[in-house]
């Protein structure tokens, strides 16, 4: 089982203030310690017995994070959360904040908080698998501070993805992905970039001064990259 771990500053050789390369993945780990906390009041997702290994994916619209994520699932066991896929769920079933998240999604605006972390919450509530993939989230610094404070024991991540891809080869994925996203336009695209860059790039700081982001390179074939993906997740194992 992998295990949330006290300390990885040893794994992550890079200096803390700037994004990682690939090149910096240290030596592997196959045994890591966890972490002695008690369940606090107030009660969070986690509890001592249940800390489970928590990676976020992060990037841009169309870098491909959910395609990576697919292939992550099938090679070392993960379940994949998608914030995305989660909220579009909402609205087709119609549901309370359905046609609010309609209307969000289709101007390229980032969904209040508070809905996407119950979703979230629910969704790991709901399975029994201690490793997960959360892709698409923390979006914003609201959305991380907001996490943080409701789940409380283990909020942080053991491990944040961040596929860095040019903005013109994001943009021709998305118009050509074809699966009817009410998003994958022209117009909702650039604000969905404006959005990335302005509310999402800080949060990608906050973990690279951290130290626990992994920059991978989301240029190239998906095997080229789920390459990339495999060296910061053997380090793990
Ligand atoms: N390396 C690649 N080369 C070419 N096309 C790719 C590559 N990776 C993914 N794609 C395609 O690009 C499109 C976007 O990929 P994907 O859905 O994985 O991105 P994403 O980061 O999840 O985007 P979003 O944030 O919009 O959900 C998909 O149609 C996918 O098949
Ligand atoms: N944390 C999140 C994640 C997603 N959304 C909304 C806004 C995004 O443009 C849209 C699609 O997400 P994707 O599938 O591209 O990850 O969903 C949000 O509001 N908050
Ligand atoms: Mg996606």
């Amino acid at each position: 089982m992998w295990r949330r771990a006290t300390s990885f500053s040893h794994l992550l050789s890079s200096s803390k203030s700037s994004l990682l390369s690939p090149a910096s993945y240290g030596p592997k780990i196959w045994e890591t310690l966890s972490t002695e906390v008690s369940k606090q009041p107030g009660g969070g997702f986690f509890s001592k017995e249940r800390t489970p290994f928590i990676t976020f994916v992060l990037g841009g619209p169309g870098s491909g994070k959910g395609t990576q994520c697919s292939r992550i699932v099938d090679t070392y066991g993960f379940t994949h959360l998608s914030a995305g896929d989660l909220l579009r769920k909402e609205i087709t079933m119609n549901s309370e904040n359905g046609a609010m998240i309609l209307d969000t999604i289709a101007k390229g605006k980032i969904v209040p908080s508070e809905v996407t972390i119950r979703l979230i919450r629910k969704a790991i509530e709901s399975t029994e698998n201690d490793k997960f993939l959360i892709d698409g989230f923390p979006r914003t610094e609201e959305n991380r501070i907001a996490y943080e404070r409701i789940v409380q024991i283990g909020a942080e991540p053991n491990i944040v993805l961040f596929f860095d891809c040019p903005e013109e080869v994001m943009v021709k994925r998305v118009l050509s992905r074809n699966e009817g996203r009410v998003d994958d336009n022209i117009d909702t695209v650039k604000e969905r970039l404006k959005a990335f860059r302005s509310l999402n790039l800080p949060v990608i700081n906050h973990y690279s001064n951290k130290g626990v982001l992994y920059k991978i390179d989301g240029t190239g074939t998906q095997d080229e990259i789920f390459e990339r993906v495999c060296a910061v997740f053997d380090a793990w194992k």
